[in-house]
């Protein structure tokens, strides 16, 4: 999945947080947002994923504006689209089956229930989250929530895979295993855009940086605006 952003600006309480945003990110490689806490890496990821529509400017994915899309372009957007959010977004009040099998059943309606099960109990097995299926998930660590999230969006097969704060909340050893997971899906060809100050996924993963300054050093328009930076 190919992703431009087009001269995107946005203002929070009318405060400019994004100004002159433009990045051309190809299929199967790698986009890493960095910047100091409160510098918009958040706001940008929900305009990536169409959670929050920019004041100005446009999200391209393979050189279709999305406020431009058919429903059957936007649904496969939808799809195609990986979304794992800083705090874990799983259903409170559901177990951690439930949660998994609601975006095969919106997306795979074709799939049959037993098919389902198995396609989530197997990726719980990767997860080492087997014996957390029954629970409801306001009971699990924010740790095996964040890895309940990620379980969630690879379910999917993603096309592209969109990461706020990756390699937190979780343990060093589980840090090695999303590195790794995420070299992979590198290889595999998955488009990965991700929102985090970690060295090392500069070092061995990042094909781009965005680097974001804070709210008060921009000005709309200015050649203080943001541009991607390729990565050696
Ligand atoms: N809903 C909102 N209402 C008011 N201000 C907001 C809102 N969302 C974000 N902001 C402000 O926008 C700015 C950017 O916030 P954002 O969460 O994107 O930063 P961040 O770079 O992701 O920070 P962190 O690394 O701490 O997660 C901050 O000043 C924040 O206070």
């Amino acid at each position: 999945m190919k992703i431009t952003l087009k001269d995107i600006s946005h203002s929070v309480a009318e405060q400019p947080i994004l100004a002159n945003i433009n990045v051309t990110l190809e299929s199967g490689q790698c986009l890493l947002i960095t910047g100091r806490s409160g510098s918009g890496k958040s706001v940008l990821f929900s305009i990536i994923c169409d959670i929050t529509r920019p004041l100005q400017g446009s999200v391209l994915i393979d050189d279709v504006d999305i406020a431009a899309m058919t429903a059957l372009q936007y649904a496969r957007f939808r799809r195609d689209l990986g979304v794992i959010f800083q705090v874990s977004a799983l259903i409170s009040n559901l177990t951690l089956e439930e949660n998994l099998l609601l975006p095969l059943n919106r997306h795979h309606s074709r799939l049959s229930q037993e098919e389902k099960q198995q396609k989530v109990r197997e990726i719980c097995q990767q997860f080492g989250l087997t014996q957390y299926l029954d629970q409801r998930t306001d009971r699990l660590s924010s740790g095996l929530a964040s890895l309940a999230g990620l379980a969630r969006a690879l379910l999917m097969e993603p096309k592209a895979l969109i990461w706020d704060a990756p390699m937190a909340q979780v343990d060093r050893a589980w840090c090695r295993h999303e590195l790794e997971l995420l070299k992979q899906l590198k290889e595999k060809g998955t488009t990965l855009v991700l929102c985090s100050n970690r060295q090392e996924l500069i070092t061995s993963l990042a094909d781009q940086q965005l680097h974001l300054g804070l709210p008060d050093e921009l000005t709309l328009g200015s050649e203080h605006a943001a541009q991607a930076q390729k990565c050696q």
